[in-house]
């Protein structure tokens, strides 16, 4: 059985206490994990601290930028571990995995590296009465010990997203991977120790929230910032931890995404963007539509040839080449998606396709798998349009006009994101502009420019991350002011 520790100032380190963790595939414990304490939270957060101060505070950005993008080279190397330690975690396929989940790993730190290498800081002159003048200047240092906590969704991928810029900018970090997927962020210890970061930038420490591991490093006076994504609601519970001592966070949290798809739009384009960003990951993507309008002249060929399509979507395994959909992360989730099944029904849908569990077989009986599911027929306040599920699913809408669909898709409490699909670039451009989320896609989903800024608006996040946005957040930014 794989025993996964914690990674405490550049080694594994075991705990007193062990959790399972199960493959969504079969439901067997495929690991023991290693649960931090509170004495080893306390650990890792004095050896970050203390590598704050040591070989890492002294190196150059110059030499950091080396670091990093030996990282990425690190992580490419290993990509076959990786990417096995990340399918049998989640259960996703390796075809997803490999194009996106480790690639984009290693693209995190590469694409920092080249930030921190490149970016500039302001500059100012300003007269005196003395007439002699003075100048500002921008310095930015390392903001400290960033608690980093972290989904099961996007393990490696939402993980380096955060550990990327920290070390780039010179911070060092405790990572709370979640509970679900242990096995990545473990794993990166080794490459971090392989192409020599000094012990203590990076540790890992592993549990769940409340009473353990996440809230050890949250609640930790020793933690200078933290960064999050997953739940709102947690993010609502870290907040208040970190409201102590006054400490910064960077939250990216839920959505209930939209896609608009007009009449004019590429239609072929619109359904294929649309498979993607309804079940892709078996619809476990903050960034998913799972609320669909559709403007009325299309609406029933769209909801026909989405059916149709995703009908021709391959449940499977991991290994399988042509698996489109692996399982949920767990029996827990797939317990929560299968009660909006139920709430859909209940609530009037018609279910145009999906609703249910398939049958796997009896060897993997025990999985959390899942139907991908299309819903018709609700009214704008059913629970299933407002409430963020995180499974294969959608509802589609029909929409008579641009200012009712603007409308129906920015009336939610979340703000992440949204997909447009039309051929008209003014309506695009004014579509876009009146959404009001952090990311709008147009003829386009998942589309990612990691210069630019990523967040949400609303119950969606706070803060952006991404490119020289990061820095924001991983630095603190000083004025020097020298009279000259
Ligand atoms: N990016 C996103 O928006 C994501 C949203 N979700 C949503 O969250 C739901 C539940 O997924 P979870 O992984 O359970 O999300 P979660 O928000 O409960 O957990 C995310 C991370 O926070 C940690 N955590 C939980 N409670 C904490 C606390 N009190 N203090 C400190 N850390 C804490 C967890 O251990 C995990 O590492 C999903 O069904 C989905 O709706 C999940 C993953 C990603
Ligand atoms: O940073 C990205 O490209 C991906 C972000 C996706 C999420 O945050 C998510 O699905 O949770």
């Amino acid at each position: 059985m794989k025993e996964i520790k914690n990674f405490i100032n550049g080694e594994y380190v075991a705990s007193s206490r062990t959790f399972d963790k199960h493959s969504p595939l079969t439901g067997e414990v495929i690991a023991k994990v290693h649960e931090a304490d509170r004495a080893q939270v306390d650990a890792a957060v004095a050896a970050a601290r203390a590598a704050l101060t040591g070989p890492w505070s002294r190196m150059s950005v110059a030499e950091r930028v080396e670091k990093l993008y030996a990282l990425a080279d690190g992580i490419n190397r290993r990509f076959e571990e990786f990417l096995a330690a990340e399918c049998a975690d989640t259960g996703k396929p390796r075809s997803l995995a490999s194009h996106i989940d480790i690639p984009r790993g290693a693209a995190n730190f590469k694409i920092f590296a080249d930030v921190v290498k490149n970016v500039p800081t302001e500059f100012f002159e300003m007269n005196t009465p003395d007439g002699r003048g003075a100048i500002n200047y921008g310095y930015r240092t390392p903001v400290g010990v960033v608690g980093v906590v972290c989904p099961w969704n996007l393990p490696l991928l939402l993980m380096t997203w955060k550990v990327g810029p920290a070390l780039a900018c010179g911070d060092t970090v405790v990572v709370k991977p979640s509970e679900e997927t242990p096995q990545t962020a473990a794993l990166l210890g080794e490459v971090m120790n392989e192409v020599g970061i000094p012990p203590g930038v990076y540790n890992v420490v592993h549990g769940f929230g409340p009473d353990s591991a996440g809230e050890f490093v949250t609640t930790h006076p020793g933690v200078d910032a933290i960064t999050f994504t997953g739940e709102t609601r947690t993010g609502e519970v870290i907040m208040k931890a970190a409201a102590r001592g006054a400490r910064p966070v960077s939250m990216e949290m839920g959505g209930k995404n939209a896609a608009l798809v007009f009449a004019d739009c590429d239609f072929d384009a619109a359904i294929e963007g649309t498979l993607r960003s309804a079940f892709v990951n078996s619809g476990q993507v903050c960034l998913g539509t799972e609320r669909v309008y559709v403007e009325r002249p299309i609406f029933d060929r769209f909801v026909a040839e989405l059916k149709h399509q995703v009908e021709g979507w391959k449940i499977g395994l991991p290994e399988d080449a042509d698996t489109k959909l692996g399982p949920l992360i767990s029996k827990e989730h797939q317990n929560k998606v299968l009660s909006y099944y139920k709430i859909a029904v209940e609530e009037g849908a018609t279910v145009v396709t999906g609703g249910g569990v398939p049958d796997m077989g009896t060897r993997y009986a025990g999985g959390s798998w899942i139907q991908p599911t299309i819903w018709t027929g609700l009214s704008d306040n059913a629970r299933v349009l407002r409430e963020e599920i995180f499974g294969p699913c959608c509802h589609i809408m029909p929409f008579d006009s641009e200012e009712e669909v603007v409308a129906k898709a920015n009336d939610n409490v979340y703000g992440l994101a949204c997909a447009i699909w039309t051929r008209d670039v003014a309506r695009a451009h004014r579509v876009a502009q009146r959404m009001n989320v952090g990311t709008s896609w147009v003829n386009s989903w998942f589309l990612r420019d990691l210069r630019t800024p990523f967040g949400g608006a609303k119950q969606s996040g706070i803060g952006r991350e991404g490119g020289v946005h990061s820095l924001e957040f991983y630095t603190e930014l000083k004025n020097v002011c020298i009279k000259l």
